[in-house]
């Protein structure tokens, strides 16, 4: 055979038609859909040396696609338009939308895998949002970028052929959602970012699940807890999320905010902790009787790493609180928002907590 033969040109020398549509299989590329919401993978600067000052969600998703001839050679990728904003201005009917246009792409036999290009600011949010979710073992990537695409070193194109690549992989398949920024593949639920002005900004404390290297996948470790498949939450029964609301542990605080927010009918609160989700003395009783009221507290930490512990630095059974394990507030809102749409109590929610 000589060195610019195909592989699968042995096998179609074989003029079975079974023979012939396994050489096809083994050539054909995936397809990938690429759903765009804006960002800064989408943003445009007035010149070479604004990274930081600029304006996100300008380029619609064909001309991002357009930019990328490389995609073509790893997928056969089509884009969609869902929505073309800031990811700080995400909201829950952003996420319904999104995570139910994924789940029927999912279930299309001509879809391989989906990727999401988002804003960074809340991207983690959507991704954990969607392994909640979205049923399918298909590969989900959800990816932006630090700086505009007219940046100098704009790390959004390698961003978003990374992804596409983990997305139409076959090695990727079952382990959920990803994001796939900076070279690394972590998993949506342990990511977040974590500095505001650096391409490295997406971390998980357990570590990435590995990285890819020129459209390989490296994989080095799998997730361990519940999420697409093996989730007890779907987005095709979900119309609606319940309100829920973070309060921000600091020193002075006063009980302001917990009390508007249950007047305002909040379901739910994540109280931000200092430490281990620590809660000032002045906060316990204010808690206690919005839990009282029938409001959900949950203990979560403004610490950014480690994770909180039951029962430490407040009697989390004596007063019917859940702690959030090492979730972060805005992650933790997330999943007391879904478990909330199940009617899930106090022993349910902290369950969910340790399994998801
Ligand atoms: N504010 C932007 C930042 C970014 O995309 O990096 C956003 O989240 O949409």
């Amino acid at each position: 055979m000589g060195i610019l033969s195909v592989p699968g040109a042995a096998l179609a020398q074989d003029a079975s038609p079974a023979a012939a549509q396994a050489a096809k299989a083994q050539t054909a590329k995936p397809n990938v859909v690429v759903l765009a919401t804006g960002g800064t993978i989408a943003g445009a600067g007035a010149s070479t040396v604004n990274s930081a000052t600029y304006t996100a969600a300008k380029v619609p998703v064909d001309k991002l696609l357009a930019g990328l001839p490389e995609l073509a050679q790893i997928a056969n990728v089509r884009g969609e338009q869902v929505f073309q904003i800031a990811s700080e201005s995400f909201t829950n009917d952003n996420l319904l939308t999104l995570a139910k246009r994924v789940s029927q792409l999912a279930k299309q036999s001509d879809v391989d895998g989906i990727v999401i290009t988002h804003g960074t600011d809340t991207l983690a949010e959507t991704a954990y949002f969607l392994s909640l979710t979205v049923h399918t073992d298909k590969p989900i990537a959800v990816v932006g970028s630090m700086r505009p695409g007219t940046a100098l070193s704009a790390d959004g194109a390698l961003n978003l052929v990374n992804a596409v690549s983990v997305a139409g992989s076959k090695d990727a398949r079952g382990k959920g959602v990803f994001v796939t920024m900076n070279d690394e593949i972590n998993t949506a639920r342990d990511v977040n970012k974590d500095i505001n002005i650096q391409t490295g900004a997406f971390k998980s404390q357990w570590g990435p699940l590995g990285m890819v290297v020129e459209g390989k996948n490296y994989w080095f470790r799998a997730p361990v807890k519940r999420h697409t498949m093996n989730s007890e939450f779907n987005i095709d029964n979900i119309d609606k999320l319940p309100q829920v609301d973070i309060v921000y542990a600091y020193g002075s605080v006063q009980p302001t905010a917990v009390n508007a927010l249950v007047d305002a009918g909040a379901k739910a609160i994540v109280h931000a902790g200092t430490g281990n989700g620590s809660v000032a003395d002045r906060m316990v009783k204010p808690l206690q009787d919005a839990r009282g009221k029938g409001v959900l507290i949950v203990r979560s930490a403004r610490v950014p790493y480690g994770f909180v512990l039951r029962n430490a630095e407040q009697p989390d059974d004596k007063y019917d609180w859940v702690v959030a394990h090492d979730m972060r507030p805005e992650k933790a809102r997330l999943l007391t928002m879904l478990a909330l749409t199940k009617g899930a109590n106090t022993k349910e929610l902290q369950r969910m907590f340790w399994e998801y």
